[in-house]
């Protein structure tokens, strides 16, 4: 069983306003693991999400009858906003030139973003906490509540969002100026690794990444969105630098895991913030808790609880606890967040969404 026989197989279930789930282009991140497929049907928005869940079983149904395949998983997903722009076909390279020297701040102090109410600065203090799987998931949790929400990779050093979200198409630019983002789960997104070769990209020196951050900062046509989750590089530098100073960030969210050194690391980024004037809204606990699926016992792993006792040491809010799982590594390496899903993990996001929206955050 190949992709090919099971995106044969999925050609052959036909969608209301005609075309199949192939030709329409509706099949995301889909996913071989031995004798289980995973894949996402993106609807144009979430009406025609609704119209579609007989084609899911439809779609469930053909793949299971294939030789080889025992268990079938597909999740029905909507696009975000209707304004969202449509993205240019697969291999379309963007007329825009990304990469050039940062403009010098002019001193005009920190700009909003048009249409943009709120953006939230996902930071950490080390590399490796989770950071990028925070904002991917907590942008699909929040989708899922009905937010309008983009997703800005800012990790210009290690974009990751491209694969955790199951992206891969060149942004369109049909101006030369502004780029449109994509959507996925939901949710509209723009990463500079949609725009870099990444043979490229090594070669780069840190002025040309800062100039083409300022560029997915002024020139990226998100349309109106509740929030803007922007997920920084790891650790104290430029990037954080230089998104604060120039947009109007609504405040930082830091993530660490419960171990000392990753807290210590946590402070710094704090300390960083502050320093930059821009409000922290609260810390998270990642890879907090471990349910062993043999036998349920519960485990700690890098220790449990230390996030929450920095965050009251600090009197700033912990917003939430997220349990350490192989399937939200496996989610994110699959292109399909764990929170597009049900399960445990997926209402851990649910509930830490719930939060920012009732908190007026997100
Ligand atoms: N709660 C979790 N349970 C299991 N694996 C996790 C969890 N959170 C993150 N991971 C995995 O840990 C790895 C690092 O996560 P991620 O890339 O999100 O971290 P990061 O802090 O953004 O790192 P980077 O420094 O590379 O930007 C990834 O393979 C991810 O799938």
């Amino acid at each position: 069983m190949t992709r090919d026989d099971i995106l044969a197989a999925l050609a052959k279930v036909s969608v209301p306003g005609g075309g199949d789930l192939v030709s329409r282009d509706l099949v995301r991140a889909l996913a071989v693991e031995g004798t289980t497929v995973r894949f996402v049907i993106e609807a144009e928005s979430a009406e025609a999400a609704q119209g579609l869940a007989q084609v899911r079983d439809a779609a469930e149904a053909a793949v299971k009858a294939l030789p080889g395949v025992e268990d079938v998983q597909a999740v029905l997903t909507a696009h975000g906003p209707k304004s969202a722009p449509k993205a240019a076909p697969a291999g379309e390279p963007p007329s825009l030139k990304i990469g050039r020297h940062p403009t010098p701040d002019k001193g005009q102090g920190p700009a909003k973003i048009a249409g943009v109410d709120r953006i939230l600065a996902v930071g950490s203090g080390k590399g490796g906490v989770g950071k990028s799987t925070v904002s991917s998931n907590l942008a699909v949790a929040l989708a899922r509540q009905g937010r309008r929400v983009g997703l800005l990779d800012a990790d210009i050093y290690g974009p990751s969002q491209p694969r955790m979200m199951g992206v891969s198409k060149r942004p369109a630019s049909p101006d030369g100026k502004t780029i449109l983002p994509l959507t996925a789960h939901g949710v509209t997104m723009m990463s500079i690794g949609l725009m870099l070769d990444p043979a490229k990209a090594v070669v780069w020196r840190g002025p040309m990444l800062m100039g083409a951050l300022q560029q997915m900062l002024s020139q990226v046509a998100w349309g109106e969105l509740d929030v803007l989750i922007v997920d920084l590089p790891p650790g104290t530098g430029d990037v954080q630098m230089t998104l604060c100073q120039r947009s109007a960030v609504t405040g930082a969210i830091v993530v660490s895991t419960p171990q000392d050194v990753a807290l210590l690391d946590a402070r710094k980024a704090l300390d960083m913030f502050n320093t930059l004037k821009t409000p922290v809204l609260g810390l998270i606990e990642n890879m907090s808790s471990y349910h062993c699926p043999k036998c349920g016992h519960e485990a700690h792993l890098f220790g449990h609880g230390g996030v929450r006792a920095e965050a009251e040491a600090l009197g700033l809010p912990f917003l939430g606890e997220l349990p350490l799982s192989i399937d939200v590594r496996v989610a994110g390496d699959g292109g399909t967040p764990i929170a597009a899903g049900d399960g445990p993990e997926a209402e851990a996001y649910a509930r830490l969404a719930e939060g920012l929206v009732r908190g007026g955050m997100a």
